[in-house]
């Protein structure tokens, strides 16, 4: 996690963006950045649906396709990047799937607008529909592997108590009925990683009156203990396809955590290769991998 701030307010925001210092980027719906969105913003719904997987040519097509739309969204390196959704906890954590993807690809500045767009609203943020057109730059791609878990590294992870697997998906995709948020069968199959423990994402945050704040740090570290992790751990974190996890990668990091890592290909991936275990059925509580289910 780098020093500066990952969180910002919607004065910060307001403040960079007017300054013209900000690339503001909505990975909402693109009908919904049409009905409204913060001054300046541009749409970028793809760091929400693209699904990812972890092959060599996979991550290079992840990494050539965000360059791209990075580049065309103005970002230079010099610019910070604020990625925002409606709120921290109705969009899967997708704004926290574009600040680490940014950080993923090596990009310098990144932040999240807290609260997303309710937030901004409740902070009295005015909201327009005309379209701004950023002009195409070169995007600074420097690779952070330390970031990104591949099926490969999950796959080696299994049975090694020295590294940690968090599913942190939704209950019901944890106890195997469920394959993903998009529909019961949306992947072939249902169940977990073998050996992963659950914390369910909501629990990192707290929501009053519809608006989702991270937990305290002291919160997030008990918490995660109550499953056994703890700051210095090597910790994989993964959920159907990378923005959920995105959003505990924030919360743990904000806590202390220092290495984590995040399966962007993530059950979306996992379950599709038949080659790869899973544990089915209802969950054996975090049992140790003993081979191939
Ligand atoms: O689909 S998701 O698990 O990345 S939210």
């Amino acid at each position: 996690m780098p020093s500066t701030p990952v969180l910002h307010s919607p004065d910060d925001v307001r403040r960079l963006a007017a300054s013209g210092d900000a690339v503001v980027i909505d990975v909402r719906d693109p009908a919904d950045f049409a009905a409204g969105h913060i001054p300046g913003a541009v749409s970028m719904p793809d760091i929400f649906t693209y699904l990812a997987e972890t092959t060599p040519e996979g991550l290079k097509t992840l990494q050539q396709t965000f360059a791209t739309l990075f580049a065309d969204m103005g970002l230079d390196g010099k610019k910070t990047a604020i990625v925002y959704e409606d709120a921290l906890h109705t969009r899967y954590g997708a704004s926290c799937r574009g600040y680490w993807i940014l950080r993923y690809l090596g990009y310098p500045a990144v932040g999240i607008l807290d609260g997303g767009l309710s937030g901004w609203r409740r902070a009295g943020g005015t909201l327009v529909t005309d379209v701004t057109h950023p002009t195409r730059t070169e995007f600074p791609l420097r690779i952070n592997p330390a970031l990104m878990a591949t099926y490969a590294d999950v796959r080696a992870a299994l049975g090694n108590p020295a590294i940690r697997l968090l599913d942190n998906r939704d209950r019901v995709e944890w106890l195997g009925e469920s394959s993903s948020p998009y529909g019961v069968d949306f992947a072939p199959r249902k169940g977990r990683i073998p050996g992963a423990v659950w914390i369910e994402w909501y629990d990192f945050m707290k929501v009053t009156d519809g608006h989702a704040a991270f937990r305290t740090a002291d919160e997030i570290r008990q918490l995660a203990a109550s499953r056994g992790l703890t700051p210095d751990d090597d910790i994989i974190i993964y959920c159907f396809k990378g923005a959920r996890a995105a959003n505990t990668y924030v919360a743990l990091a904000s806590a202390g955590f220092t290495r984590l890592r995040i399966y962007m290909g993530s059950w979306n991936e996992w379950s599709r290769n038949e080659a790869l275990p899973i544990e089915p059925g209802l969950p054996k509580a975090a049992a140790p991998y003993c081979g191939a289910a």
